[in-house]
């Protein structure tokens, strides 16, 4: 029998934030995809010297004509075809969503397949990040080029405008999301009051063929602390599962199954930072503790352990299980 084939791969581009010391942004994406056999050209929207969670950093905040520019550059060399991914995270200002609207419209002219992955980075914990401006834009502008969407709880709440507490109230905001022309949705994490200890990521999967959803939840433990990149990390993790499962699989299904391995890589990866963090004696953070009260060494310690730890998001230790909701 012939041996099996190279496993596919995908060429992504990634338009993130990029810090010289730490893991958030393409920091946190570009390793990761790379290990799971993909190509990844990135473009930086910041460089800091850290994530913005130190009490201090230093860097540049680019301006949207960077990113054009970079764009036309590649496009003047023809390497703007071929991509079949484009992955986006932390974009600040309104000219740079503009900007990533219009590398998403040509790329998907190059390639009407593009799958894009869209992480809607505006904010965590009831506050926003961004200037309050961006929570339109990416509903009205973005999301309906998005192949698969990835908003926490509260960037869920914020584009749907619904209050999310339970699973019904986030299959329900899945379908608002759905409405914008997402057929993929993951609300990566949500607290529901029926245990502190467990969080429940919910994932909805529409068919733009037949229109028929499927919707599940995985619940996981809720690690305490402060992990900077996870939601950077999980998207990286979920566009590439996804990407393998949708290879393979005939109808609905695939998404579940890569957030199945997603959640896997995220608790593996997040146990092996716990663990170091532990071992190097720093103070494990108080949940709420306010972001510029922590120490430097305590902040560094969330660092995600991206690189000891990489076997986890090869084939992770953990497994979880989606369930129909
Ligand atoms: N406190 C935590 N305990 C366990 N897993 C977590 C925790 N925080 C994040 N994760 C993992 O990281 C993923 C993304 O994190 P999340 O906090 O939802 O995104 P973001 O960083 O965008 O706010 C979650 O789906 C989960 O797998
Ligand atoms: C510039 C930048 N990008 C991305 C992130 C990651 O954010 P999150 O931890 O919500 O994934 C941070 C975190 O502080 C950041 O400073």
């Amino acid at each position: 029998m012939a041996p099996p084939g190279p496993a596919a791969s995908a060429r992504i581009l990634s338009i993130q934030s990029h810090v010289v010391s730490g893991y958030v942004g393409n920091r946190a994406a570009t390793f990761p995809l790379q290990l799971l056999g993909h190509e990844v050209d990135a473009i930086n929207t910041v460089q800091f010297s850290n994530h913005t969670g130190y009490n201090t950093f230093a860097g540049t905040r680019f301006a949207a004509a960077h990113m054009r520019e970079l764009f036309a550059g590649l496009q003047a060399n023809g390497l703007d075809r071929g991509y079949t991914h484009l992955l986006t995270g932390y974009m600040g200002n309104s000219d740079n969503v503009r900007a990533v609207e219009s590398i998403a419209r040509q790329l998907r002219e190059q390639n009407p397949g593009l799958v894009f992955v869209l992480d809607p980075v505006l904010g965590d914990d009831g506050a926003l990040y961004v200037p309050e401006d961006l929570v339109a834009l990416y509903r009205d502008v973005l999301c309906p080029l998005a192949t698969l969407l990835t908003p926490n709880q509260f960037e869920a709440e914020q584009l749907t405008g619904q209050p999310i507490a339970s699973l019904d109230d986030a299959k329900r905001a899945c379908d608002a999301l759905h409405a914008l022309g997402v057929p993929n949705v993951v609300i990566t994490s949500l607290q529901t009051a029926d245990d502190p200890d467990v969080l429940h990521l919910v994932g909805s999967e529409k068919s733009p063929q037949t229109g028929a959803c499927h919707q599940f939840a995985i619940a996981f433990p809720r690690l305490t602390g402060y992990f900077t990149g996870s939601g950077d990390l999980f998207a990286a993790v979920v566009m590439a599962r996804h990407f393998e499962m949708a290879a393979h699989a005939d109808g609905l299904g695939a998404l579940a199954r890569a957030c199945e391995l997603a959640t896997a890589t995220q608790a593996g990866v997040m146990v092996a930072t716990k663990r170091r963090q532990e071992a190097t004696g720093v103070a494990v953070a108080p949940d709420h503790l306010h972001r510029g009260s922590r120490p430097a060494d305590m902040v560094r310690g969330f660092e995600l352990c991206i690189i000891p730890a990489q076997r986890q998001i090869v084939s992770p230790d953990t497994r979880f299980a989606a369930v129909d909701i």
